[in-house]
Formats: C-alpha cells, structure tokens, sequence
C-alpha cells in the first residue's frame, strides 16, 4: 500500500521516481480520485487518472521476459498533489522462488536469456542501486541485433 501526503511544492518532490516494476504483473487499484501516476511513452509523460472501480494492469520486467519482448515493461512514476492526499494499493505477481526466469517456448528466438529467480532479484536490486535495468543486461544476440527491446 502506498501513501502521498499532500505536499505544498509538489513540483519540488516525488512520490515515487521513474522506475520499471521488476517482477511480473502488477494490479493496482486508487483508493480516491487524486491522480499521480504517469506512464512515459515516446519521451513524453502521459498521466492515469483515476478511474472508479478500475485496476491498472501494469507489466513488470519479468513478464517481458516471459513474453520474449512482446509485452513491455513500462517505465512509470508518480507526482504528488499541492492538496490532497493519495493512496493505492498494488499487488505483485511473482516468479516461483525456486523457478528460473526465461521466455516461454513457441515465441521464437529467445531475446534474453535463462536466470535463476535468486540470481534475478540480486541483479535486480543491484541495477536498481546503480540506476540500470537489470532485464537489459539479459538481452541476447537476437535482441541486441533487432534494437527494438
Ligand atoms: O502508487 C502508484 O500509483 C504506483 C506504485 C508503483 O509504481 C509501485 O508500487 O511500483
Ligand atoms: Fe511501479
């Protein structure tokens, strides 16, 4: 669950910087009608108002990889408001802690290649740190070759 306090110098701070989720899907649901979070598409940041009674389903690195590419990751953050409080709560898909994280069969070529999930959330929390995306550094030839993950 996430909290935002109202904040008088919104354009001063940030509810939650630009980030990819690392796992796999995320549902998230608005408690009120404040808006914040923002996806970015094309450089641009587009925001997602709250709309009642309605999920955001949100594709985290994981299922990017699990979809050889085919579902993107997007990067999101969140703003705070000058007046009004905001509140969410997120769920987390996750891989099994015993699996491995790799592209299903059947969807070509694989772009990234097979990690253990251990070794998956040390590397991600490590670029997390250093401010890069783990799931990058998983990319194959295949992908590297296509530019377009
Ligand atoms: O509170 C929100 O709107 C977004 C939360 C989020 O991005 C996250 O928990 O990863
Ligand atoms: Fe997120």
């Amino acid at each position: 669950m996430h909290h935002y306090p109202p904040c008088r110098h919104p354009d001063k701070v940030i509810g939650i910087t630009p980030h990819h989720d690392g796992l796999g899907l995320a549902l998230l649901l608005h408690v009120d009608d404040t808006p914040g979070l923002q996806v970015r598409r094309g450089g641009r940041w587009f925001p997602l108002d709250p709309l009642p009674g309605a999920l955001v389903v949100n594709v985290g690195d994981i299922l990017q990889v699990l979809t050889n590419g085919e579902y993107r990751s997007a990067e999101h953050r969140v703003l705070v408001d000058a007046e009004r409080g905001r509140a969410t709560v997120v769920m987390f898909q996750d891989a099994c802690v015993a699996g491995t994280v790799r592209p299903l069969p059947g969807l070509g070529e694989a772009r990234y290649r097979a990690i253990e999930y251990g070794e998956y959330v040390k590397g991600n929390f490590r670029a997390l740190v250093e401010g890069t995306r783990f799931v990058d550094s998983l990319r194959t030839n295949v992908a590297q070759d296509e530019k377009v993950i």
